[in-house]
């Protein structure tokens, strides 16, 4: 378990702050399997995961979405055959905020557990 991922989500009013460039800057070493990405004009998180076929990767998403219920925020989840697509972000600030780095510490730690 990383720093990031030993924290809990917050909750995320509409008037939050973004993450800021230099606050991406660090917090991105800390979930380095990650890249962040602009979609729609809304900065995103986004990692693939890899499988050895369908039921592995649906068993993944299954895993992620339970955790994103826990924790209140919940991401973008494609499931393909061998591959899951997990997408963070803060959909009521438009943008990322410190919950989406922890989530996604998180779904690193659901990875690593399997
Ligand atoms: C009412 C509820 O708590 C909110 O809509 C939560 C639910 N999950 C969420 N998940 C994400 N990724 N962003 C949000 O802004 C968000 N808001």
């Amino acid at each position: 378990m990383s720093d990031l991922s030993a924290q809990k989500c917050e909750a995320c009013r509409a008037d939050a702050p973004k993450v800021s460039d230099e606050e991406l800057a660090v917090l991105i070493k800390q979930i380095p399997d990650w890249v962040p990405e602009v979609r729609d004009g809304i900065m995103q998180l986004e990692r693939v995961f890899k499988f050895k076929n369908f039921k592995a990767a649906l068993e993944f998403t299954n895993k992620v979405g339970a955790m994103a219920e826990e924790e209140g925020h919940h991401p973008g989840l494609l499931t393909e055959w061998g591959k899951v697509t997990v997408t963070w972000w803060s959909h009521s600030i438009k943008g990322l905020h410190k919950n989406d780095f922890v989530c996604a510490a998180k779904t690193d730690d659901v990875f690593a557990a399997l």
